[in-house]
């Protein structure tokens, strides 16, 4: 069996408020990523995603349970190595300009000076930041320090990417954009992990996805299986003799006997569409339960 890219096991975290009264951020997490998935972490405001990946990160310990990153403790300065990391709020120091920040990540991960110089410019133009490299990043827009936050994470080429809400203050083209990153990533059979409150985001790029609320898991499957999940559904659409269109629910056993009852009565058959029940459909019944 294949070493899980990221596994926790049971993890708790405990913080402690202004008042030290204990805040229980994560109950008992257990998850496993597997290499060259793009997994998906979902979860309303408060729910522990940027908790479980500031642990993943080694940023912060565990109260209790195991995390690891390909087999190591988070913590193991092997493991930070082989991952790129995107926080939520990417800061820089913003007197630097972007090729100047890149160069001190590259420092941190021993990147040579000739791949310092190659991993940089192709960085910057997969995240359309060339015109800006030379720019002091203190005139940035949220969009741009967003996108100099995914350059840094991708820098060092790792095998595994944390991003926390890598869509987060990007505009549609941005957001396209990171997502065909991500999409890349997946073909080159790296592994990407990602936190986000956008389901269409999920259903668009990710094999599996985990739902987070309250500090535990409330669903954990593949996209397809949502996907297919009531596909034997269609929506029915008619226009009746007095002009008058409506539009029914139709379960696939009963369809051709509900068309020839319709057409019996004289309505016009508009469309048949398979009825397919959306992963926000699916957060929001699982949230709520
Ligand atoms: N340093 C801290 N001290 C005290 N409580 C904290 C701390 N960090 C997080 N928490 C609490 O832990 C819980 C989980 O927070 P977390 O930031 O992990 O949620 P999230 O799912 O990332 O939320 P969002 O989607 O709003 O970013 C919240 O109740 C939060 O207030």
């Amino acid at each position: 069996m294949k070493t899980p890219v990221i596994l926790l096991q049971q993890v708790v975290k405990i913080f402690r408020d202004k008042r030290f009264r204990p805040v229980q951020a994560l109950k008992g997490l257990t998850l496993e990523v597997e290499p060259g998935e793009v997994f998906g972490f979902l979860g309303p405001n408060g729910a522990g995603k940027s908790t479980t990946i500031k642990l993943l990160t080694g940023q912060i310990r565990p109260s209790g349970g195991r995390a690891q990153v390909f087999g190591l403790e988070v913590t193991n300065p092997l493991a930070r190595a082989r991952l790129g990391y995107l926080p939520e709020n990417p800061a820089f120091y913003d007197f630097l300009t972007p090729r100047e920040y890149l160069r001190l990540v590259g420092r941190i991960f021993s990147l040579s000076n000739g791949q310092l110089a190659q991993a940089s410019n192709l960085v910057l133009e997969q995240l359309n930041l060339q015109a800006a490299a030379d720019r002091p990043i203190r005139g940035f827009s949220k969009g741009m320090v967003q996108r100099l936050g995914l350059a840094q994470a991708l820098l060092h080429d790792p095998e595994l990417y944390i991003l926390d809400e890598p869509m987060s203050g990007l505009d549609p083209v941005g957001r396209a954009l990171v997502k065909q990153i991500i999409l890349d990533l997946k073909k080159r059979g790296k592994t990407v992990f990602f936190s986000t409150h956008i389901t269409s985001d999920v259903e668009m790029i990710c094999d599996r996805f985990a739902i987070l609320d309250k500090g535990e898991l409330r669903a954990l499957a593949r996209v397809a299986d949502i996907r297919n999940e009531n596909s034997a559904e269609y929506l029915v659409e008619t226009l009746a003799a007095d002009g008058c269109e409506r539009v029914e629910q139709c379960s696939g056993v009963g369809l051709s006997l509900r068309i020839e009852s319709l057409l019996a009565a004289g309505y016009q058959l508009r469309s048949i569409v398979p009825s397919r029940r959306s992963l926000e459909d699916f957060f929001l019944d699982v949230i709520d339960r």
